[in-house]
């Protein structure tokens, strides 16, 4: 990709930002945390059962363990022997032709092979009157019907919900190996700007790039454990560059790679191997991306539009599988009105779902506030010169 001259795919670009961050978080090993702390993390391998599930044969219901044969003519009344609750052992070895009366979850004692609830019951005295017969097994959870020792119960690769976790501590884990978490570094650079909630001076405006870039990230599943700003004083962005690549697997950066007279992060990462041109797609044309020792960074334009777009096409996808997360999918929608797009440029519109189709907001990159209202970006293909109302047309979920 050279400045000025060539232009590279949008799917050539996708594809090289995707290896660079795979191969970065492919140098990490696994970490180990405890069940407690592995939610929304991503199993590393195949978690299998350490026991049989249920590990030993319980009762389904509150009633009375009996042998099926003594209640297969009923009504029939039958001794009551003992109580056994959740908890207890099994006790003594069910007497056929008694019963015992029997919790939930309590084991159902050696013997005996069938549960009658205690609805269709009635104690009389130390007996029970039992008034509806049962087969063998019935309301009986056998040992292992759930899972045997060894099965998979969560696969490699797996984000685990809480169903997960569930399972994974039920089979006998107290810590579960998973993926490392993508570490991103998020840094905008501009000498115009300033923190949220401080005044801006003269030609000055909040940065608004930083949080945007490291909430999507949060939301991709990523943690982000740099944020922060630099000024077009190429000292300055080195300092803060050389920082965040001690804390990160990946650094973001906004701004400073089109053609004027102060683009630090073009200045700063050309002479340390960095690649500076243009992808073929409006917004977020100018891009760039450098390996330094293998820590990847991928520079995004500083323009708002152009920053979100150019995170949601090149870094949502890989982010979110790295998290487990599933892919996100086109549609296809409806337009409200007409639509014009640059010949040669794969351009991506910021559109609004409404009951009658997609209405779409101005091209301008700068407009952050209409991509706040917009839910979806109209993807409209390189050759794409126009689209008439009415079309139907590819949209990706914002
Ligand atoms: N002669 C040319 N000029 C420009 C070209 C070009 O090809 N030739 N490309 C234009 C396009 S397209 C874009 S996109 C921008 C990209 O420029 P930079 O990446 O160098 O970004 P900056 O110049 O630093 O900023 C652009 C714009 O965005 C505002 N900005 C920057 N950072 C933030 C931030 N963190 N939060 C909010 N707003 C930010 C900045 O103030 C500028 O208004 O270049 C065009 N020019
Ligand atoms: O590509 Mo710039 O990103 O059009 O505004």
């Amino acid at each position: 990709m050279t400045q000025g001259h060539s232009t590279r795919s949008v799917a050539d670009h996708a594809a090289l930002v995707d290896r660079l961050i795979r191969t970065a978080l492919s140098r990490r090993g696994p970490d180990t945390v405890a069940v407690e702390d592995a939610h929304g993390r991503v199993a590393h391998t195949d978690l299998r059962a350490l026991i049989d599930v249920p590990s030993f044969r319980n009762s389904q219901m509150d009633g009375y363990a009996v042998d099926a044969a003594a209640v297969a003519e009923v009504p029939v009344e039958l001794d009551v022997t003992g109580v056994v609750a959740a908890g207890d052992d099994g006790g003594d070895a069910h007497v056929p032709g008694t019963a015992r009366k029997i919790m939930t979850g309590a084991p159902v004692p050696r013997g005996a092979d069938a549960v009658v609830p205690v609805e269709d019951t009635e104690a009389v005295g130390g007996r029970v009157r039992i008034g509806r017969s049962r087969r063998s097994g019935e309301y009986v959870r056998e040992q292992g019907s759930d899972v045997r020792v060894g099965d998979v119960v969560v696969p490699a690769g797996t984000r685990l919900e809480a169903r997960h976790v569930g399972a994974i501590v039920a089979v006998g884990h107290a810590s579960v190996a998973v993926r490392p978490r993508l570490r991103v570094a998020v840094v905008a650079t501009g000498a115009e700007l300033v923190a949220p909630g401080t005044e801006p001076g003269p030609g000055c405006l909040y940065d608004s790039n930083g949080p945007t870039l490291a909430a999507a990230a949060i939301a991709d599943g990523a943690e982000v454990t740099v944020r922060t700003r630099s000024t077009d004083s190429a000292e300055h962005f080195a300092a803060v560059l050389d920082d965040a690549l001690t804390r990160a697997d990946v650094v973001v950066t906004s701004g400073g790679v089109s053609m004027g007279d102060f683009e630090v992060v073009r200045d700063v990462l050309g002479p340390r191997g960095g690649t500076f041109g243009h992808v073929g797609m409006q917004p977020g044309g100018p891009q760039g991306w450098t390996d330094l020792d293998g820590t990847p960074v991928i520079s995004f334009p500083g323009n708002p539009v152009s920053t979100l777009v150019s995170y949601l096409i090149f870094a949502r996808p890989v982010l979110r599988d790295l998290a487990g997360l599933p892919a996100l999918r086109p549609d296809d929608a409806i337009l409200v009105d007409a639509v014009r797009s640059i010949p040669g440029k794969r351009q991506f519109l910021r559109g609004r779902r409404t009951p009658g189709g997609i209405t779409t907001s101005g091209p301008g990159s700068h407009l952050v506030a209409s991509l706040a209202a917009a839910d979806v970006l109209v993807d409209l293909p390189e050759d794409t010169t126009e689209v008439p109302a009415g079309a139907t047309v590819r949209v990706w979920p914002l």
